[in-house]
């Protein structure tokens, strides 16, 4: 059988060359998803039509040679399925009418999982028509992440409602928790079920945490869903990636169980040499602005991020995701440049 790289590579394998995938990979630079998704009716919409998803999902395949798919949906598909109405405006992204400590109290993890069916189909069909070779990636944001937009009802530089309300009513914070935790893991878990080779758990916003709220917010909820998954699917292969861990992502890497870990472009290259076991898988971490601009602020830099990581399996990845205005012929020299030895 063909071998999936980007899997061996989690696994803890070193490839000649890195494998890579690229965060965001489907979506707006592309023409052929700005056509599909005009079409589709709401973003939604979009992400709960399996022939459309599916679609998606391939179309930067079809043109780079990447070592992965990932799954196309939204870490904010588990609010909407909690009940919780979720909208993306054109311009501004995900709005969300906060959630009160009543409605927290009235959430029920019960039931997700009938709402994600259509995601989940997405998973099964994308199993039938990827070449062998390709690691099919399954995601969900991990719980604080999820959380600071069902708090705050949209993104915030800060997420100062969300910190705020975790330490002003700390029963009803950890309530939404443990519900984030275990809808996260059947839904995991029914993604592996339906042919994911791999599940990337998004902490996109795991800065602006003292080290005790980063163990209780970030940690914990990391290392209960991997736990959790691994109780139904033994060994399952997880990547964490934990936006702007910064000091804490050494200890984010030893006590959640990840098998590899996502670094964000502000990480030195240096901090994997320096603070990382030997072994540990790592993936990025390009900063994507290098990719809008290309050419030598590019070129430079990707050769020093593989010579950084050259003695370890390391995944390419950029350190955050491609943005719409990134040019597609900068993406076809990035996947020349990883690939060339
Ligand atoms: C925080 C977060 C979200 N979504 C996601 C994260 C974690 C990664 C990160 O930190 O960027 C993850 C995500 N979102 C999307 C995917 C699909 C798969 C892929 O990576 O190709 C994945 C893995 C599609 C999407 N999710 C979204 C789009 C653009 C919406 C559109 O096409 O109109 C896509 C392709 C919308 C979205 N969704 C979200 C925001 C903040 C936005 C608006 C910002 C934006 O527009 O880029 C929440």
């Amino acid at each position: 059988m063909a071998k999936k790289r980007l899997l061996a590579t989690v696994l803890g394998e070193r490839q000649d060359t890195p494998p890579m995938w690229i965060m965001r990979q489907a979506g707006r630079y592309l023409p052929e998803y700005r056509e599909l998704r005009a079409k589709a009716g709401s973003f939604l919409d979009l992400c709960y039509n399996p022939d459309f998803a599916t679609e998606v999902t391939v179309q930067p395949l079809r043109r780079f040679d990447l070592d992965a798919a990932i799954l196309f949906s939204d870490i904010l598909v588990i609010p909407d399925a909690l009940g919780q109405k979720v909208r993306f405006e054109q311009g501004e992204g995900p709005v969300l009418e906060p959630l009160t400590v009543s409605d927290v109290d009235r959430l029920e993890h019960g039931g997700a999982l009938d709402h994600l069916a259509p995601v989940l189909e997405t998973v099964r069909r994308l199993r039938g028509v990827l070449a062998p070779e390709k690691t099919l990636i399954g995601f969900c944001g991990s719980p604080w992440t999820v959380a600071t937009y069902m708090l705050n009802g949209r993104g915030s530089p800060d997420q100062w409602v969300a910190r705020r309300f975790a330490l002003e009513h700390p029963a009803a914070f950890s309530k939404l928790m443990d519900v984030l935790v275990e809808t996260s893991i059947d839904y995991l878990v029914a993604q592996f079920q339906a042919g994911a080779d791999v599940v990337q758990l998004f902490e996109s916003w795991a800065l602006n945490l003292d080290d005790a709220a980063f163990e209780a917010q970030v940690i914990e909820p990391n290392r209960r869903i991997v736990e959790g998954v691994r109780a139904k699917v033994p060994d399952a292969p997880v990547i964490g990636f934990p936006r702007g861990a910064a000091g804490n992502l050494k200890r984010y890497a030893e006590k959640t169980g990840v098998n590899a870990l996502g670094l964000d472009y502000a990480t030195p290259l240096s901090f994997a040499d320096d603070f990382l076991p030997k072994t540990l898988p790592v993936q990025g971490n390009l900063d994507p602005l290098r990719l809008v601009i290309g050419g030598k602020a590019m070129e430079e830099r990707v050769h020093e991020i593989k010579a950084a990581f050259a003695k370890r399996p390391h995944i390419f990845n950029l350190g955050h995701g491609i943005v719409p205005e990134t040019p597609i012929e900068h993406v076809e020299r990035l996947v020349e440049l990883v690939k060339k030895g």
